[in-house]
C-alpha cells in the first residue's frame, strides 16, 4: 500500500487518480460497527468482519442484555468461522434523554404547531405530547432553548428528526414551538438540548448494572463513556471497572458529544485511553461552522498523547442508500487526513439497509486517504512536540519507524506484552502495518493462574495500522535469542500468509534482546 505513494502536496498526474488501486492487505484505519437488527446473523457478522469491521460496538441505549448477548454470541461465531478478530465495545446510556415511543406508531409534527415534552412517562407519545425520562428538563432550559428530537441514532434526515423551540415551562413540562414538519418513526428517540446541563450521572445506575453484568461476563474491551463531561467521569468509570476482576483491563474511550466535555478535552484525554468524537450529538451542540474545528484539533491532541481517535457519523445516508453522498465521501477521507485512527458507524450498520457495503466502501476510501497522507511531516511535527529527552521506548518506537520507511520495509513486527511498544509505534503512523506480536504473561490473582495478552491484542485493533497477533503461551515470556527466533518465524509465517510479506521483503523488527530493547531490519531470502 505504501509502494506507490503520491502527496498532495505535490502535483499529482491527474490521469493517475483514475489508476485502479492495488488490491491491499486491507486499510490502516479501523472501522467500528454498530451491531443491530441488520447485522446480528452470523451471515452477515462474517461479511462484516471480511469487509473490514475490526471492533463491534453493543449501544445500551437500544434494547436488553439478552438481545445483545444473542448478537455477541453470532459474533464470537463468525470471529471463529471468519477467523478474523475483533475487539468488543460497550456504550452506555449516560445521561442521554430519550423519548419512549411504546405503540412504535409514527408521529407527525406539524411546523409552527406546538407540542409538551412531560417527565409523566405513562403518557402515551402523540403529536401533542412526548413524555421524556427527565424530570428535570423544565429546570434546565429557558425560553428561545432549542431542542433536537431524531429517531435513535438520527441520520439528520429532515424528514424524520425535528426542531423544536422552547415557548415556556409549565411546572415540571416544556412547551415547545415545532420549527420543522417532521414524522418520528421507531420506537425510541433521542433528545438533544443545545448547551444545557443535563443534571444526570455520566454513568448511570443502569449502566453500572450492564457493565458488572454483561460486561464482565463478556470481558468486553473497551467501554464508550457516551456524554463524558469532566475528567472526572472517566476517574468515576476507572474506579468502578477497576473493582471488577478482569475489567480493569478495559480501556475507556471518553465520547465527547457536548460544549461540556469539549471545554474540558485536555483533561479528558489525559485520564482517557482513546476518544470517540461523536459528531451526531455535538454537530448540534456546536454551530455548524465550528465542527471542523473541533475534529482537527482534539484528532491532532489525541495524535500527539498517542491516544486513539475515533470519528463518528460519516456517511449516515448509507442507511438507505448504496452510496454515499460526495459530501460523505469526502469527509470520511478528510478525517483520515486529519489522522483519526478509526471510524466508528452507528444507523449504518445497525438498521441500515447495507451494512456490509458501507463497511467496504468507507474501507476503500480510508485505504485511499491512507496512501496520500503526509507521513514526513506527521512525523517531524510529531518528534517536534515530543521533545528530547525522548523516552527511550519512544526513541526506540520512532527509529523503527523511520528505518522502516528508509528501507522501504513491507511490515514491522513488533514484540510487546503491555502493548505499550506497539501504540507507541502506531504514534508515529508508519505507512505500512505493524504486526503487533503480543507475548502473553503469566499472571495470578491469588486464586488462579492465567494468560495476559488477550486484552492487549483485542484493543489495538481500534490503532491505526496495528495488526495484532496473540502468541502462543506455551513461548517462555523471557526473551532469550532462541525465543525470540521462535516467535518471529510465527509472526513471518502469519505476515506471509495474509499476503503482508512476501519474499525478498525487507522487515523492521522491534525487540529485546535480554534486556536492551533493538531494531532489527532483516531481509527474506525466499
Ligand atoms: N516478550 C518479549 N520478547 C521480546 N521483546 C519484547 C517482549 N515484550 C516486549 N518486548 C520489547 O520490549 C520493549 C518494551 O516493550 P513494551 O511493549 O513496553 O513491553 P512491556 O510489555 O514489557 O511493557 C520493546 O522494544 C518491545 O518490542
Ligand atoms: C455515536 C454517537 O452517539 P450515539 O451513541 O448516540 O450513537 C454520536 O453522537 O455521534
Ligand atoms: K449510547
Ligand atoms: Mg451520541
Amino acid at each position: 500500500m505504501h509502494s506507490n505513494h503520491l502527496l498532495l502536496e505535490e502535483p499529482i498526474r491527474m490521469a493517475s487518480i483514475l489508476e485502479p488501486s492495488k488490491a491491499s492487505f486491507s486499510a490502516m484505519s479501523k472501522i467500528v460497527g454498530t451491531l443491530g437488527p441488520r447485522s446480528r446473523s452470523v451471515e452477515v457478522i462474517s461479511a462484516c468482519l471480511k469487509a473490514g469491521m475490526s471492533v463491534a460496538r453493543f449501544d445500551f441505549s437500544w434494547s436488553d442484555a439478552e438481545y445483545h448477548q444473542g448478537t455477541l454470541e453470532n459474533l464470537k461465531a463468525a470471529i471463529k468461522t471468519t477467523k478474523k478478530l475483533c475487539a468488543v465495545m460497550l456504550d452506555t446510556v449516560g445521561p442521554e434523554l430519550q423519548v419512549v415511543n411504546k405503540s412504535e406508531k409514527a408521529i407527525t409534527l406539524k411546523a409552527d404547531d406546538k407540542v409538551i415534552l412531560t417527565p409523566d412517562q405513562g403518557q402515551e407519545a402523540t403529536s401533542e405530547v412526548l413524555p421524556i425520562n427527565f424530570a428535570g428538563l423544565s429546570k434546565a432550559v429557558k425560553k428561545g432553548d432549542t431542542i433536537f428530537i431524531g429517531q435513535y441514532l438520527f441520520t439528520g434526515s429532515e424528514t424524520t428528526s425535528v426542531w423544536l423551540e422552547v415557548d415556556e415551562v409549565e411546572g415540571e413540562d416544556v412547551v415547545c414551538v415545532i420549527k420543522n414538519s417532521a414524522t418520528l418513526a421507531g420506537s425510541l428517540f433521542t433528545l438533544h438540548a443545545s448547551q444545557i446541563r443535563i443534571d444526570l450521572p455520566t454513568l448511570s445506575d443502569k449502566d453500572k448494572q450492564v457493565i458488572s453484568t454483561w460486561g464482565v461476563q463478556n470481558k468486553i474491551d473497551f467501554i464508550s463513556l457516551s456524554y463524558t463531561r469532566h475528567a472526572e467521569d472517566v476517574r468515576e468509570a476507572r474506579q468502578f471497572l477497576s473493582k471488577l476482576g478482569d475489567l480493569s483491563q478495559t480501556q475507556i474511550f471518553a465520547k465527547i458529544e457536548n460544549v461540556e466535555g469539549l471545554t474540558h478535552f485536555d483533561e479528558i484525554l489525559q485520564e482517557a485511553d482513546g476518544i470517540i468524537l461523536s459528531r451526531g450529538n455535538l454537530g448540534i451542540d456546536l454551530p455548524p461552522e465550528k465542527v471542523f474545528l473541533f475534529q482537527k484539533s482534539a484528532v491532532y491532541k489525541c495524535n500527539m498523547a498517542g491516544k486513539p481517535a475515533v470519528v463518528t457519523r460519516v456517511v449516515d445516508s448509507m442507511t438507505d442508500n448504496l452510496r454515499p453522498t460526495r459530501a460523505e465521501a469526502t469527509d470520511v477521507a478528510n478525517a483520515v487526513l486529519d489522522g483519526c485512527d478509526a471510524i466508528l458507524l452507528g444507523a449504518e450498520t445497525l438498521r441500515g439497509l447495507y451494512p456490509i457495503e458501507t463497511i467496504s466502501i468507507v474501507g476503500k476510501i480510508c485505504a485511499e486517504a491512507d496512501k496520500v497522507s503526509n507521513q514526513d511531516q506527521y512525523f517531524k511535527k510529531t518528534v517536534k512536540y515530543v521533545g528530547e529527552p525522548m523516552s527511550h521506548l519512544e526513541s526506540i518506537a520512532s527509529s523503527a519507524v523511520r528505518a522502516a520507511i528508509k528501507v522501504k520495509a513491507s511490515v514491522i513486527i513488533c514484540f510487546t506484552s503491555s502493548g505499550r511498544a506497539a501504540r507507541l509505534i502506531a504514534k508515529y503512523r508508519p505507512t505500512m502495518p505493524v504486526l503487533s506480536v503480543v507475548i502473553p504473561r503469566l499472571k495470578t490473582n491469588q486464586l488462579k493462574w492465567s494468560f495476559t495478552g488477550a486484552f492487549e491484542a483485542r484493543q489495538s485493533l481500534i490503532v491505526r495500522g496495528l495488526f495484532p497477533l496473540l502468541a502462543d503461551p506455551r513461548h517462555p515470556a523471557e526473551s532469550t535469542n532462541a525465543t525470540n527466533e521462535s516467535v518471529l518465524k510465527v509472526a513471518l509465517d502469519h505476515g506471509k500468509a495474509s499476503g503482508v510479506i512476501k519474499s525478498h521483503d525487507r522487515i523492521v523488527v522491534c525487540q529485546k534482546v535480554g534486556d536492551a530493547s533493538v531494531v532489527k531490519i532483516i531481509e527474506l531470502e525466499d
